[in-house]
């Protein structure tokens, strides 16, 4: 007789316990390395179960607020602990939910613990300024009040790190928070959650509803209690957050799209910025806002990086993510996989051409995954579609150009603005490069992605609202300034 093993039922955690919705709906969260396997089962929640959530966050914000932020730190600082005891469960976790490979899953869960630290350190730093009055007998300063409760509503692409470089700041200066996870990735974010419950939390400090986003996200965005939301995702949906936030007076921040480009100069070393073509765009399955999706290489170096580019995608491993030589994971869902095919195929009837890969991988075990083999297109015009749209997948599209201040021109092309590289030993091309790159990120001899946590992160034209996150930034999201005049 075969032994059966049960997959696990993850409740929402409301106001310090884990609680079933009443729809008693669940939705299956599946390998998309084999989706045949289910990780777990997470609730289909509804409105009942967010206004729960809501008010154990707006009772609890109130003697939350008023601990010390060193306080606040220590739980931090204990959560971080908790989290580095499951470092290994819950990167397995999330490399099975979402296909990341483990060694990357690792890398972002030390992330979060590192964000838990550094937030629970700013629990000590200053948090306003004297200002000489006019008045000299007034003492007048600012300083920072909590916004209240924050709605978190994150996506699947890090699901650690992303809840936890908005959860962390939001908590060291005095807020509650209700989290709405992505559906592909909650039993992750519940892994993350876990850490908080097991540092001892008080009740409803931090909640966590699972569900569908036009259900709960937008449930998020409408709720008269929530004071400020946080959101990661797509434009589309960024755009309908902010509205929606806008038009009830709720504060906002949006981190949306990207389409990055990387310069690669005359001067450029041109090994170093293969390596970082392929890290960049590739790592994840291309899955990162930060993700290097143009590359843009001008025409005296074109062919020879062209070569040495082609000869080391064909080296990459793809496969399960838990298998330690796969170098590259799959889609993180069908539907991914589906958006990613469907802009290959575009970019082959806009007439790039398509030098390398482009197919979806069914073969050696492959089949019940949602592979897609690196992809490469050349002679790709900056108004086709593959170069201008997120595709969030393993796709390259090389454009040749004559001249860097042609490869600058067509970099600031799009409607994004997160993160750019350019790769070139010239001082003078640095500088052009750094003022006039239209992004929140600029790196030189660098690749695209991987943010450092103490700095700020964000994007310009439509990749964010403009605000920044993590760092020192994050304060300015998740407090308002309080200007205050003392007269004796
Ligand atoms: N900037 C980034 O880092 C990311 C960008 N993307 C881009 O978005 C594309 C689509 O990915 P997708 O996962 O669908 O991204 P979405 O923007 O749809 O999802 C992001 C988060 O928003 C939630 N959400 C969905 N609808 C609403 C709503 N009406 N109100 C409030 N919240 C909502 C989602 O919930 P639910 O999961 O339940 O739908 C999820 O938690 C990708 O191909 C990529 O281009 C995606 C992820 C991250
Ligand atoms: O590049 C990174 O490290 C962060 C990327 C990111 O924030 C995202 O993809 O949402």
């Amino acid at each position: 007789m075969g032994v059966t093993i049960k997959t696990k039922t993850y409740c929402n955690y409301i106001n310090g316990g884990w609680k079933p919705s009443v729809t008693e709906e669940l939705y299956a969260s599946i390998n998309p390395a084999n989706k045949d396997e289910i990780v777990g089962y997470v609730q289909k929640s509804s409105e009942k179960e967010l206004n729960e959530a809501v008010a154990s966050a707006k009772e609890a914000q109130v003697s939350w607020r008023k601990l010390s932020g060193a306080a606040r730190g220590e739980y931090l600082y204990k959560v971080a602990a908790v989290m580095e005891e499951k470092i290994e469960e819950i990167a397995e976790t999330m490399t099975r939910e979402m296909g990341k490979t483990l060694p990357e899953a690792k890398g972002e869960t030390a992330r979060g613990i590192a964000i838990l630290r550094y937030y629970a350190g700013e629990g000590m730093r200053k948090v306003g300024d004297i200002i000489p009055s006019t008045d000299n007998e007034a003492l007048m300063f600012t300083t920072r009040t909590p916004l209240g409760v924050v709605g978190v509503i994150t996506p699947w692409n890090f699901p650690v790190a992303i809840p936890i470089w908005k959860m962390a700041p939001a908590l060291i200066y005095g807020n509650t928070v209700v989290l709405k996870p992505a559906i592909e990735t909650s039993v992750t974010a519940i892994k993350v959650v876990e850490c908080f419950h097991e540092a001892g939390l008080p009740a409803g400090v931090i909640n966590v509803v699972t569900g569908s986003g036009s259900v709960i996200g937008q449930g998020l965005i409408d709720h008269p209690d929530i004071n400020g939301i946080t959101f990661t995702g797509s434009d589309q949906i960024g755009k309908r957050v902010g509205q929606g936030a806008f038009s009830r007076g709720a504060k906002y921040q949006l981190e949306m799209g990207g389409k990055n480009p990387v310069i690669v100069a005359s001067d450029a070393d041109l090994n170093l910025a293969v390596e970082a073509t392929i890290s960049g765009g590739l790592r994840s399955t291309g899955q990162k806002c930060t993700a290097t999706s143009r590359v843009i290489v001008v025409s005296d170096v074109y062919e020879e990086f062209k070569q040495r580019l082609l000869a080391k995608v064909k080296e990459i491993k793809v496969g399960n993510g838990l298998e330690s030589e796969s170098w590259m994971g799959p889609c993180a869902s069908e539907s991914q996989l589906n958006t990613v095919l469907s802009y290959i195929e575009k970019g082959v009837a806009e007439g790039a051409s398509l030098l390398y890969g482009g197919k979806r991988l069914v073969e050696d075990g492959l089949e019940k995954g949602f592979y897609v083999q690196p992809t490469v297109f050349e002679n790709v015009k900056s108004g086709m579609t593959i170069a201008q749209e997120e595709i969030f997948g393993p796709v390259l599209a090389l454009i040749k150009v004559n001249s860097l201040e042609e490869a600058v021109e067509v970099a600031n092309d799009v409607k994004f603005g997160l993160s750019a590289s350019i790769f070139t030993k010239n001082i003078g091309n640095m500088l052009t490069f750094i003022q006039d790159m239209d992004a929140g990120l600029v790196r030189i001899n660098a690749e695209s992605a991987g943010v450092e946590l103490q700095a700020p992160f964000g994007g310009m034209k439509q990749s964010s609202s403009h605000s920044r996150e993590q760092g020192q930034a994050a304060i300015e999201f998740f407090t308002s300034i309080k200007t205050v005049f003392v007269k004796p």
